[in-house]
């Protein structure tokens, strides 16, 4: 059901794969050369999620090469997958990826270079846990009914801005906001954490709701058995498995 990207300096798959199944997802990882040596391998899934990590170790930029590789060898498939109301979904370096290939915020539905996340306005790495504010304004079934959270944060690179460059837009359109910073710690655009592409079905963000899946997880120790970043994950499993 769900495709979780390997390879190449990806490294937070393993934690995505954990998010699916307590999710109630079945997880299969699938390496992105066997992925680009057979494309329809995409046919037998519902999901493809790209992880955390440093994919090509960051070099020209956090998912850059990653990115290229995608659009010039999978973007049929993928483009294929969410026709067929499948699901994408890019974590920290996985959405620095979707972003730099285009296939978000694809506000002209032809993965054109619209928008970019650059190093952090202090140039520092930052590793820290934020309040995510969620855009009641976007419709999309992976934020659906999600409320307000805390979540961890890992990146160099999760400045995001919206550039415009083939599109007319100067601004992000505010319906594909998915989640904004309570307190902006990257200098982001409009405080952006997250964004969808306009089907919905397209979501990326830096922060990481696959590490926060149990209530022990947060710095306060919570004593919830669930952490909040779960519901994404339910909200996506839900959303495949339901007749529609
Ligand atoms: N945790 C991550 O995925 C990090 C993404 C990227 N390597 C960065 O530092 O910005």
């Amino acid at each position: 059901m769900i495709a979780i990207l390997t390879g190449y300096g990806i490294n937070a798959d393993k934690e995505l794969g954990e998010a699916f199944t307590a999710a109630g997802g079945s997880v299969e990882f699938v390496h992105l050369r066997d992925l680009i040596d057979d494309p329809s391998m995409l046919e037998s899934f519902r999901i493809l999620a790209f992880p955390g990590g440093f994919s090509f170790g960051d070099h020209i930029g956090s998912g850059t090469i990653l990115g290229h590789m995608v659009k010039n060898h999978l973007q049929d498939a993928i483009n294929q997958l969410i026709q067929r109301d499948g699901l994408v979904l890019g974590i920290c370096n996985g959405f620095q990826t979707l972003v730099k290939m285009g296939l978000l915020p694809n506000t002209q539905g032809d993965w054109s270079n619209e928008a970019s996340l650059i190093s952090n306005e202090s140039g520092l790495f930052i590793d820290d846990w934020v309040g995510l504010t969620v855009n009641t304004l976007n419709p999309s079934p992976w934020i659906r009914n999600m409320p307000d959270f805390d979540c961890p944060i890992r990146h160099g690179e999760g400045k995001f801005i919206y550039a415009g460059m083939n599109a007319e837009l100067k601004e992000l359109p505010k319906e594909l906001v998915a989640f904004r910073y309570q307190d902006n710690p990257n200098g982001s655009q409009d405080d952006i954490a997250g964004i969808t592409d306009p089907s919905g079905r397209v979501l990326g963000m830096m922060p990481h709701p696959e590490a926060f899946i149990r209530g022990e997880q947060h710095p306060r120790r919570l004593k919830t058995s669930q952490g909040a970043g779960l519901s994404l994950f339910r909200n996506a499993v839900a959303y495949v498995s339901s007749d529609k």
